[in-house]
């Protein structure tokens, strides 16, 4: 293939294009070794004697990479390196990657073409537009000087894996310098040769060893491909940096996106459809009810039925979505795309650096959880949902007053019932199935197991709730009235003293005729204790009679048993045990029917209750919540999931896991301004809510490896899948499945030129409460922590960790209430890694703010444990900005390179929050 000139050579180009299939079609192509999962190829560049086009004319370099794929024509652009300036012998730090799933081989050809960038603003927007088979804008800003190219075979196959090759003028004659290409491997030694080249930085040499000491793994390279199967589309690069004492430190970053990012929200809305479609059945069962209730009950199923058509609407659009694994920031307000997380990615960092361990430092990055489509004229979650029952408690009008946390207890009651009565049945079944064995182990086996069972059922019970539920329908039926009201004294129905009466006393349209007998719930209640008695008396008598031991009748534990069943039970013995235990059972049965009955009844009454009260409003906040949860929620199975693969050998994280749970921190870069207040609020109610969520870990039976949400929405579990060999390594509290519960906190400080309005005319209160709030949740986990772990690893952490200084300067940030004050967040997020707990950070769409965040986290970190050179800090910083994920991810959501500020927001941002000149401007978002 011949390389045609500079100028017309790039016709046809495109920038990046998504990894397609290692599929080279007809052709038969050389494939390039490598380990599984890693990248195929890695090297970076450095220029020597480069000639000036100008005479004296200082040149700021940088190299653009292409490809050339040997069964096609023309070029596919693929990177591009920082810019060097001021130097004819630049040596760059952004090298090139190209991940496992990228198409090259040994045959494809790599073309390095060098420039001259003689205005930096310009150069991002030259690159930003190129689209498939689209000519090239005129060059702006830069000028070509020379170019060079090799096939991958010849860079593979070279002695040491190092090519100097000189760099040409476009029509191939003069040389203008040469360009050096060496491969490199992360975490493994180069040879003891070191490589010294100088560089010029900021008018200083400095002296840049390449040199690497022993690998240390990272992750289990075994883990891989199950944090394939929910990672996708990774983008790779590369960096070198040099370390304080002039060492090489590799830098690969990676950002992926994730399936989960759909597959979450569309197991979510499922399970949510069946709990919607179960409480509108259960409404419709509730049986006759006086012409009041009635009608409010058939007001509510009118528009709750109309809200699962809807749910399931937007199920079936996602559905069609086969395979999505990301949502772009342009698509935030869709509606049909409302429950999927907006730009959902893994951000890592993988550093190998002399003398210490490799690391992994890993981000979630994800627009806040918001719901864009319903919009934030009205403000958000934390507020609408104060004002609602702030209001719903004031009015008290047509219903009755119950509390959210008593709403949430009648539908913990309701799901309790759903799960135990079908399970009592089965083991009322097993234990005839083992008296028709006559076998006295497995008869003990299946007592103990429905004894268990039964008693969860009573104990279900034991709330006054269902009293009162059971008192409030009582009076809603046809004729039923209370002779006195309810009682506030039993704490279900709460009015302060300042509230108006409750409104049942206002029922007037109820005749009073009948006295309720509020003893008669007790007696059927406790007929399922007293029936599981007479099978326990039984299963002793048979037992003990079939032991041959006469004598002693009725067992050990009948102290509780009602004597007049058991003795005309066991007067009339038969030896046939299925017989004898039969009817018992079928009267366990029975009792337990007539319990369910009423308990439901009575608390679907209760939540008629608080779906009667402001309709549709109520729906319209439910499916807000739910909405915003969902996001929240795909957001941190993907981080539990990336933190569980990642940590799985790691026993302290695992102890921790099941012992205490797992921090997981939100670094909140919204506003307190016009609408990123309603983003704000909704956030903070959404990661809240995930307190509500614990995960448990299952052996993996198939290839399935995607997560399943079992319960309900006061209560989720997320089971995640791992397959035998990595669940057996699991400590035994896990394997047994132990619930793993989440700490969620969100920390929130706004940088752009909104925050600066709200600080000087508007208000910052939200942010404020929320930081304080948050504060002390972080501090309870580390309490939580503290007393739990096991002393010795507590004495060995707190050698290497001063996490209460941490978190005392943390608290003094919060009080001082200093503008922007962007201390917050290094600390909140140092605390988290510290933890070991899972990074996210967000701002609307996680594209702008968050890759300004995620980068400047990155370089710190490498600056505080890496000892990155302190001259370097800014290049780095600059390098990862230019060329690194984070562009990335700016084209892949609005298809521009560049972040999307103006000059004015610029200036508002602290100042390491401003990326540099050229990757900035008017983008169409
Ligand atoms: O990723 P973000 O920082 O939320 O993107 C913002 C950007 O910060 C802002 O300057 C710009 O005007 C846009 O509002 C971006 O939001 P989009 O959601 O429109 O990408």
């Amino acid at each position: 293939m011949e390389i045609k000139e500079e100028e017309a050579s790039e016709e046809g180009q495109h920038f990046l294009p998504a990894p397609q299939a290692n599929d080279p079609g007809d052709f038969q192509f050389t494939s390039i070794q490598k380990s599984p999962n890693e990248p195929q190829l890695e090297f970076i560049l450095a220029c020597k004697d480069l000639v000036a086009p100008v005479r004296d004319r200082k040149l700021n370099t940088l190299v653009q990479i292409s490809v050339i794929h040997p069964a096609e024509q023309g070029l596919t652009r693929y990177s591009s390196t920082e810019i060097v300036e001021g130097t004819r012998d630049p040596l760059f730090l952004t090298g090139v990657t190209f991940p496992s799933e990228y198409p090259i081989y040994e045959e494809t050809k790599i073309k390095l073409t060098v420039y001259d960038v003689k205005d930096k603003s310009h150069d991002t927007v030259r690159t930003s537009v190129l689209s498939e088979h689209k000519d090239p804008p005129p060059e702006v800003g830069r000028s070509f000087l020379g170019y060079a190219s090799f096939k991958v075979g010849e860079l593979l196959k070279s002695k040491e894996q190092v090519l100097a090759l000189s760099l040409r003028t476009s029509d191939g004659g003069k040389v203008v310098g040469t360009i050096e290409v060496s491969v490199v491997k992360m975490g493994e030694i180069e040879d003891g040769e070191a490589d010294h080249i100088t560089t010029d930085v900021q008018g200083q040499k400095c002296a840049l060893v390449c040199e690497c000491p022993a690998p240390e793994s990272v992750s289990r390279k075994d883990n891989l491909p199950f944090l394939n199967a929910v990672l996708k589309n990774p983008v790779c690069k590369l960096y070198r940096f040099p370390t304080s004492d002039n060492k090489w430190m590799r830098i690969r970053e990676q950002m992926s996106e994730s399936i989960l990012s759909f597959h979450i929200p569309k197991e979510l809305i499922s399970l949510q459809i069946k709990e919607d479609l179960c409480r509108n059945q259960e409404l419709k069962e509730l049986g006759e009810l006086s012409p009041h209730w009635d009608n409010l009950r058939k007001n509510v199923l009118i528009h709750c039925d109309q809200m699962v058509n809807m749910y399931q609407d937007i199920l079936t659009e996602l559905s069609k979505e086969t395979g999505s694994s990301f949502k772009s920031s342009s698509s935030k307000g869709e509606k049909t795309l409302e429950f999927v997380p907006v730009n959902l990615h893994l951000q890592r960092m993988h550093v190998h650096s002399p003398h210490l361990k490799d690391a992994l430092y890993d981000v979630i990055t994800v627009g806040a959880p918001a719901a864009h489509f319903q919009g934030f004229k009205n403000g958000g979650l934390r507020k609408l949902l104060h004002r609602f029952e702030t209001e719903r408690r004031n009015t008290g009008y047509q219903f009755i007053y119950y509390s959210p946390e008593n709403t949430a207890k009648a539908k913990e009651v309701l799901s309790n019932i759903n799960q135990l009565q079908p399970l009592i049945a089965t083991h009322a079944d097993l234990l005839l199935n083992s008296a028709s064995q006559h076998s006295p182990d497995s008869l003990k086996n299946s007592l103990k197991m429905l004894s268990e069972k039964t008693e969860h059922f009573v104990h279900a019970f034991k709330d006054q709730l269902v009293r009162s539920a059971l008192l409030a329908l009582y009076t809603a039926r046809p004729g039923g009235v209370l002779k006195k009201p309810p009682s506030p004294k039993d704490g279900t129905e709460e009015h302060s003293p300042q509230d108006p009466p409750p409104p049942m006393r206002r029922q007037d349209s109820i005749p009073h005729h009948s006295d309720y007998d509020e003893e008669e719930w007790d007696r059927v209640w406790a007929n399922v204790g007293k029936s599981l008695n007479c099978i326990i008396a039984m299963v002793d008598k048979l037992i003990e009679r079939d032991a041959g031991s006469e004598g002693s009748s009725g067992g050990s534990q009948d102290g509780e048993k009602d004597p007049s069943l058991v003795d005309s039970i066991i007067t009339h013995p038969k030896e046939d045990w299925y017989e004898q235990l039969y009817p018992l059972i079928l009267t366990l049965k029975d009792c337990m029917g007539e319990v369910v009955n009423r308990a439901k009844q009575s608390l679907t009454f209760v939540l008629l209750q608080e779906l009667a009260y402001s309709l549709p409003q109520y729906l319209v906040l439910t499916l807000r919540r739910d909405v915003v949860f969902s996001q929240a929620l795909a957001g941190l199975v993907c981080g539990f999931i990336i933190k569980l693969h990642t940590s799985l050998h790691d026993p302290g994280f695992l102890e921790q896991l099941h012992t205490v749970g797992l921090l997981v921190q939100y670094e909140g870069l919204l506003s307190t301004y016009s609408d990123e207040i309603g983003m704000l609020e909704d956030m903070a109610v959404g990661i809240s809510d995930l307190k509500k969520v614990a995960f448990k870990i299952i052996e993996a039976k198939s290839n399935d490896v995607l997560p399943a949400i079992t319960g309900r929405r006061e209560h989720y579990v997320v089971e995640v899948k791992l397959p035998a060999r990595m669940f057996e390594t699991l400590p035994l509290q896990i394997k047994e499945g132990q619930l793993l519960h989440v700490y969620p906190v969100l920390f929130n400080v706004g940088i752009n030129e909104q925050q600066t309005l709200a600080e000087r005319f508007g208000d910052v209160s939200l942010q404020e409460s929320i930081n304080q709030e948050n504060f002390e949740l972080l501090k309870e986990y580390y309490t939580i922590f503290m007393e739990k772990m096991p002393p010795d690893y507590i004495s060995h952490f707190q050698e290497q960790n001063d996490l209460k200084g941490l978190l005392e300067n943390l608290h003094q940030n919060i009080q001082a209430k200093k503008r922007k004050n962007v201390e917050i967040m290094w600390l909140a997020a140092t605390i988290c890694r510290k933890l070991n707990g899972i990074r996210f950070t967000c701002c609307k769409s996680a594209k702008d703010r968050t890759s300004m965040s995620v980068t400047l986290e990155q370089c710190s970190i490498l600056r505080d444990e890496h000892q990155l050179h302190k001259d370097f800090f800014i290049r780095a910083l600059d390098c990862m900005r230019r060329e690194g994920c984070r562009i990335e991810n700016v084209m892949k959501n609005i298809k521009c390179r560049k972040y999307a500020f103006n000059m004015l927001q610029l200036m508002a941002f602290p100042k390491y929050y401003r990326p540099p000149e050229g990757t900035y401007g008017k983008a169409d978002t």
